[in-house]
This record gives structure tokens, sequence and C-alpha cells, in this order.
């Protein structure tokens, strides 16, 4: 089967948000088992891409010292994750970024793989992640592997003043890709949140 090179791929992560739940802390740089939400995010995505990139609105000294190129969202209003998809996808430098947020430790080692593959065999624009959970689909649209070439249609799509991620992908060839393991996608918006994936690990 043909497949699209890890070298290729651009992983962006966001780490832009407010993280009001967590009482307006920078969730990217929250201690997990004295390592930084970030980091973990970094490890486990690293060998799955070739080049990585951080979207942070704070703290981008802090950002800066993995080593990956830090970028801020174009406009400092918190206009929610596609403002960081957008800057994200502007400066990549390979033909497909895999998005994805920092607060998801425990995500699929195999995310970039089977996004990738599911792309590449539909000719698609944007593939993105579900989960199953007690018989009920459970989308994660932050979880998306995207064509660097869907920047035009996203500029296009903020401009109009939209947010929402969905509504966006309505505007691509997109397709879902089913994995198997719903706590693989757990995230960590809340303090309790933070404690109970502490216990899974
Ligand atoms: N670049 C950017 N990313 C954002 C923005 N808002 C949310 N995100 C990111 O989108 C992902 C999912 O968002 P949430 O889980 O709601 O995180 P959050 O908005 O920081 O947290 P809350 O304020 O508690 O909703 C996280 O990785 C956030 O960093 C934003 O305004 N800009
Ligand atoms: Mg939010």
């Amino acid at each position: 089967m043909e497949k699209i090179d890890k070298a290729e791929i651009t992983a962006l992560i966001l780490c832009g948000g407010q993280a009001q739940r967590m009482g307006g802390q920078d969730k990217g740089l929250i201690l997990l088992r004295d390592k930084a939400l970030v980091a973990w995010t970094i490890e486990r995505c690293h060998n799955q891409v070739g080049q990585i990139i951080l979207n942070a609105n704070r703290h981008i000294e802090d950002y800066q010292q993995y080593g990956w190129p830090t970028l801020r969202d174009a406009k400092q209003d918190f206009s929610g994750p596609l403002a960081g998809f957008q800057v994200g996808l502007a400066h990549s430098t390979t033909p497909y970024v895999l998005v994805m947020p920092c607060d998801t430790p425990l995500f699929p080692s195999n995310l970039a793989e089977k996004l990738a593959d599911a792309m590449l065999q539909n000719n698609l624009e944007c593939t993105y992640a579900v989960t199953m959970e007690d018989g009920v689909e459970q989308a994660h649209p932050v979880f998306c592997l995207l064509k660097r070439s869907a920047l035009e249609s996203l500029n296009l799509f903020l401009g109009t003043g939209q947010r929402k991620i969905d509504r966006w992908f309505s505007e691509l060839s997109h397709q879902k890709v089913l994995f198997d393991d719903p706590t693989a996608f757990l995230n960590i918006n809340t303090p309790e949140e933070l404690m109970h994936i502490e216990q899974l690990l």
C-alpha cells in the first residue's frame, strides 16, 4: 500500500487556549508526573512526524525551550482552535499537518499513520479521529490530518467570522477515522481530570 512518508507531516500542537476550567493556567505547561503536558505530547508525536510546530499565546519562551518553532495566533483574542490551525498551516513547510491538542497525553501512537492512510486512499483534504463510547460516536476534530493546501479555505472561513471546526471541515473533502480505544482520547480540562489521568499512567 502506498504511504505518506512521516517526513512529509508536521505536527501542530495546540497550546493556545485560556484553560479557564484549569483556573486560567497555561495548560501545556501544567505538570503531569513532573513533566509538562506539552512535553508528553511532543514525545508521543515525535516519531510519527518529521517536524513539530507549537502554537501558544502565553509564556512563549517556556515553550521555545523544547526546541521547536512556537507561534502565536494572528490575533490575540483567543478566538478558538482554528486560529491555531491557521498559523500552523501558514508556517508549515510540509504538505501535511497533523493537528493535536496539548491536553490529551495518551493519544494513539498510530494516530498519524491511520489518518494518513485514509487520506491517501480516498484522496481527501482532511481526516479526523472518532471513537465509539457506549454505542455513541464521539468526534475528536482537534485530532486531524490536513493538507496544507486547506489553508486557503480556512482563511476564507475565518474571514466570515465563523469558528467551529466541524463547520469548516464540511467545506473540505473529509472523512472520519475510527480509533478503537476511547481512553486514548481522555483529555484534561479540569484539575480532577488531571488527577484521574495521573492514576491511569
Ligand atoms: N490557538 C488557539 N488554541 C486554542 C484556543 N482556544 C482553545 N485552543 C486549543 O484547543 C484545544 C481544545 O480546547 P479546550 O480543551 O477547550 O482548551 P481551552 O480552551 O484552553 O480550555 P477552556 O478555557 O477550559 O475551554 C486546546 O489544545 C487549546 O489549547 C485559542 O483561542 N487559540
Ligand atoms: Mg475551550
